[in-house]
């Protein structure tokens, strides 16, 4: 909420027009932005905004639809006798003739839904719209019933037919086009209504009726789920959450916020709330059998099965044994159990946090020092009212029409000195805005929790798996984004700055919202702490992996996952992962004819490094190729990266490496230049640290600044608890052993493998790396000796090359058994140590064996098409 201040201070706001994400006007949030924190012009700073709450405006006007309700009902129903009475029905069935009797129930529905639902405000205003065409054609029936009576043979016969509104809405349709043409119309427009209350799209009738006709009958079909309506309707389920998660078709993505854009914001005023106060249970999620679709029952499945709608573990008879590691066939997802239930997260497993304050008194102490400030050094210029973040409050100035702006980011120093903060940013003008903003840390600043960002309403909008909470901007609206959409993220800060936070703020976000048929995870962990709280969940794809080594050779995996995935959307006909599965979904995607193949749905693969640095160092070349591969294809074939790390520096995260990773989250760097690296642009050097971070969603020019979402370890460890209850992970073998695969000669080797031997001897023996040595040892021409030496810096044999001179040689002699080894394909024995590190952890996956068969999927991924319509633009 912002707030003005100041004696002759122009009103800050409304805000409704900001559309200002943070402190950047980015594409990003424009749109959607919804801040409607009102400014309010006042004489002195104590003033604040007097909108009420949203929460308590909904009330307000669900105790008055209640208590009209009672009124009405007390007349119409019980027939309670009086002026009052007799004005009441003179009102009612004036107004509505015989259908005044059904006003109480209507009146009833009304204050409920909006008391029970205050956020859905859009949703409670269709309800109301559909209710007024039924309202409408109801009395233009019953008045069409009646005989049409007109108010000038006396108002009793209008009462008792349609009303004033029978009265107008029937007699001319009546007269212009006869009762024959006019009863139809209004069945119609009655029915309309209905679909407008209902939400329901003529086409997705039948699929409705359906879904009442298995609710009532207590019956689950396969794919009933996209008939599930984008409306508010919830199916009860007599659930550990009570209720059924209400699932989208996958055309239900279409125009949904999170699902159009990276990043998008919620109402400030929304978060000032608590919004978990009014949050709706999240729901459960049920995977779906196999049946039908391939799935062949894989093992790995833990006792520890739910019956649906119930939290009781559910014996299976007959536990089927590990199935043999085959390798997986190209395409296939590594699966549960045909007819596990997976129940998500309860909501109230991530706590609330405290109430956003919007002004608190350190507000007002620092507006009375900025204004001493300009005052102090002769400056025009007023604080005309601040917006205040979590962490930071940015306070608007405007100067006078001839104050020029310099001359209050002149006063940077001073500002720092009067307000005892080093970390004070100016942004001269806040975009879209002709005042300037002056950032400055909260000395009463707030955590802001996962479990709150979760319950937003920014969050709720949308069911995507991919979408993660964020944390809250500079003006206390709620952050989220699609990780689908940026589509690969890089995370960098100095140490203790807030990334590990914010990579389990993501995690966890995944958790409490996909099952692990719709998002797979490689957790990637060289540092080996940050991460091993998610051992174990249903959702990796692999055990976490903390050698660098592999890191790398799960970096390859992915690349070749999205080949697969790749070579199926070719070899089928789709665009984008999205297209493909819900062609598979609908049953339209046929195995080839003659294949054996069980086609499923592809889950999101998320890719989680959490420390890009250490993969840097032991193969840069082989992790960058294959970060650019990835990075350059993947979003078409669901596959996200998330590269995290401390040390953003040009080594680490190289230009390739940055040209592809579109979108950027800087925490508090320790140096203008590594806030260069990750921003391209100065800022993140002033963050505070703990959460306080710069986000640079793909496509936003300018960054956003939000304070990241914060979660605990017991909370992160009560909802591993729950998945890891649920269901064990079935790992897919390929990725934790490559190593088999890989024995082969390189294809760029080809016929040469003999002569690169040798020439790789010769260097490492003579530790000398020379193309003309070469030419002369081995009698090749020169082409070929720079051939065979590009092909030993590829190998990391020997350094690049520095013109005339040799090449420095990279391998000591003593390694040259190892580095033969790597030329031929076999192990090198180099990282015998990281693999021995490693063992336990390759053990857990063999144990558990590998699936085949085809998940079934539900319909909760977004809608191809739109994706690729979006792609084109
Ligand atoms: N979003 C947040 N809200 C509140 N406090 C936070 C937040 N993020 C981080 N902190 C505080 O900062 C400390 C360090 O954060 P974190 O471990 O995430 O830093 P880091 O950047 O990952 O450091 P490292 O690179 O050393 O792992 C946390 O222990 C916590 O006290």
């Amino acid at each position: 909420m912002a707030h003005a201040v100041g004696g002759a201070a122009r009103a800050v706001g409304p805000r409704d027009q900001d559309t200002t994400p943070g402190d950047g006007e980015g594409d990003v949030g424009k749109a959607s932005r919804a801040t409607t924190a009102k400014g309010t012009s006042g004489d002195t700073a104590s003033k604040t905004g007097g909108a009420p709450e949203p929460d308590h405006r909904a009330d307000g006007v669900g105790f008055f639809l209640l208590a009209l309700a009672v009124v009405v009902a007390a007349r119409e129903w019980w027939g309670i006798d009086g002026a009052f009475g007799d004005g009441v029905h003179a009102v009612v069935a004036g107004t509505l003739g015989v259908a005044g009797v059904a006003l109480p129930v209507l009146l009833l529905w009304i204050a409920l839904r909006v008391m029970r639902h205050p956020e859905r405000a859009r949703a409670n205003g269709r309800v109301t719209i559909g209710l007024g065409f039924v309202v409408v054609s109801v009395c233009s029936l019953v008045h069409i019933s009646a005989g049409l009576p007109s108010p000038t043979d006396g108002f009793g016969p209008v009462q008792d037919a349609g009303g004033v509104i029978g009265y107008l809405f029937a007699t001319p349709v009546v007269t212009g086009l006869t009762e024959w043409f006019a009863v139809p119309l209004y069945v119609l427009a009655a029915f309309f209504g209905l679909l407008i209350v209902t939400a329901t799209p003529v086409h997705r009738i039948p699929g409705r009726l359906l879904g009442v006709y298995d609710r009532l009958t207590g019956n689950h079909r396969p794919g009933d789920t996209d008939d599930a309506g984008a409306g508010d309707a919830t199916a009860s389920s007599t659930g550990q959450s009570g209720r059924r998660r209400k699932r989208k078709g996958v055309r239900g993505y279409v125009g949904d916020e999170a699902f159009e854009k990276a990043a998008y914001l919620a109402s400030a005023d929304e978060a000032s709330g608590s919004a978990s106060g009014r949050a709706d249970k999240l729901t459960t999620q049920r995977i779906p059998t196999g049946e039908g679709k391939g799935g062949t029952g894989a093992p790995a499945i833990g006792p520890g099965l739910l019956d649906e709608g119930s939290a009781t573990p559910r014996k299976k008879s007959a536990p089927k044994p590990p199935a043999t590691p085959d390798p997986m066939p190209r395409g296939e997802q590594p699966m549960f159990d045909g007819d596990t239930v997976y129940l998500l997260p309860e909501e109230s497993l991530l706590v609330e946090g405290p109430p956003h304050k919007t002004r608190s008194a350190a507000n007002d102490r620092v507006v009375e020092s900025l204004t001493g400030v300009f005052e102090q050094f002769g400056v025009d210029a007023q604080v005309t009212g601040f917006t205040r973040g979590p962490t930071v409050t940015r306070y608007e100035v405007e100067v006078g029409p001839k104050t020029k702006v310099e001359r209050i980011t002149s006063l940077s120093n001073n500002i720092a000195y009067a307000v005892a903060s080093a970390d004070v940013r100016i942004l001269s003008p806040i975009p879209g805005k002709s005042a300037i903003g002056i950032e400055i840390p909260n000395a009463d600043r707030e955590t802001v929790v996962l479990g709150d960002v979760l319950r937003s309403s920014a969050a709720r909008r949308t069911e995507h798996p991919m979408v993660m909470g964020v944390g809250k901007d500079v003006e206390g609206g709620y952050v989220v984004a699609n990780l689908a959409k940026m589509p690969h993220i890089l995370v960098a800060g100095a140490t203790g700055a807030g990334k590990s936070s914010f990579i389990n703020s993501m995690i966890t976000s995944v958790l409490m919202r996909a099952t692990p048929e719709q998002v797979r995870l490689v957790l990637v962990d060289p540092k080996r702490v940050e991460l091993t709280i998610y051992e174990g969940i249903p959702h990796l794809i692999t055990p976490i992996i903390t050698s660098p080594k592999k890191a790398a050779e799960a970096l390859e995996w992915v690349v070749r996952e999205m080949d697969s995935r790749y070579d199926d959307l070719a070899e089928f006909g789709y665009k984008h992962i999205d297209d493909f599965n819900a062609a598979v979904r609908a049953g339209k995607v046929k195995p080839l004819p003659g294949s054996e193949r069980k086609i499923a749905p592809y889950p999101y693969l998320l890719v989680v490094v959490d420390e890009l640095a250490d993969l840097m160092m032991v193969a840069p070349r082989d992790v960058e190729a294959s970060i650019q591969r990835i990075t350059q294809l993947a979003r078409a074939a669901g596959i996200h990266l998330v590269l995290a790390t401390q040390r953003p520096s040009v080594d680490v995260v190289t230009g390739l490496i940055k040209a592809n990773v579109p979108s950027r989250l800087a925490f508090a760097t320790s140096s203008l230049a590594d806030s260069r690296v990750v921003l391209d642009q100065p800022g993140a050097e002033k963050l505070i640290g703990q959460g306080d971070a710069l986000f640079l969603p793909m496509g936003s020019a300018k960054p956003m600044r939000v304070q990241g979402a914060w979660v605990t370890e017991s909370e992160v460890e009560a909802v591993t608890e729950h998945v890891k209850a649920q269901l064990k992970p079935v790992y897919r073998e390929d990725v934790a052993a490559p190593a088999a695969a890989k024995k082969q000669i390189d294809e760029d080797i080809g016929d040469d493998l003999d002569l690169l031997l040798q020439a790789a001897e010769l260097v490492v023996t003579t530790q000398f790396g020379s193309t003309s040595m070469l030419q002369r040892k081995l009698r090749v021409g020169f082409a070929k000796a720079g051939r065979l030496m590009d092909l030993l810096e590829s190998r990391e044999i020997v350094g690049p090359s520095e013109g005339s001179k040799a090449r420095d040689v990279l391998v000591a002699a003593d390694d040259l058994p190892a580095a033969l080894a790597l030329i031929r394909g076999e192990s090198t024995g180099l990282y015998d140590q990281d693999e021995a590190d490693d063992g336990p952890g390759d053990e857990d996956a063999a144990g558990t064996g590998s699936g085949g068969g085809g998940t079934d999927g539900e319909g909760r991924y977004p809608s191809g098409v739109a994706m690729a319509e979006r792609e084109t633009r």
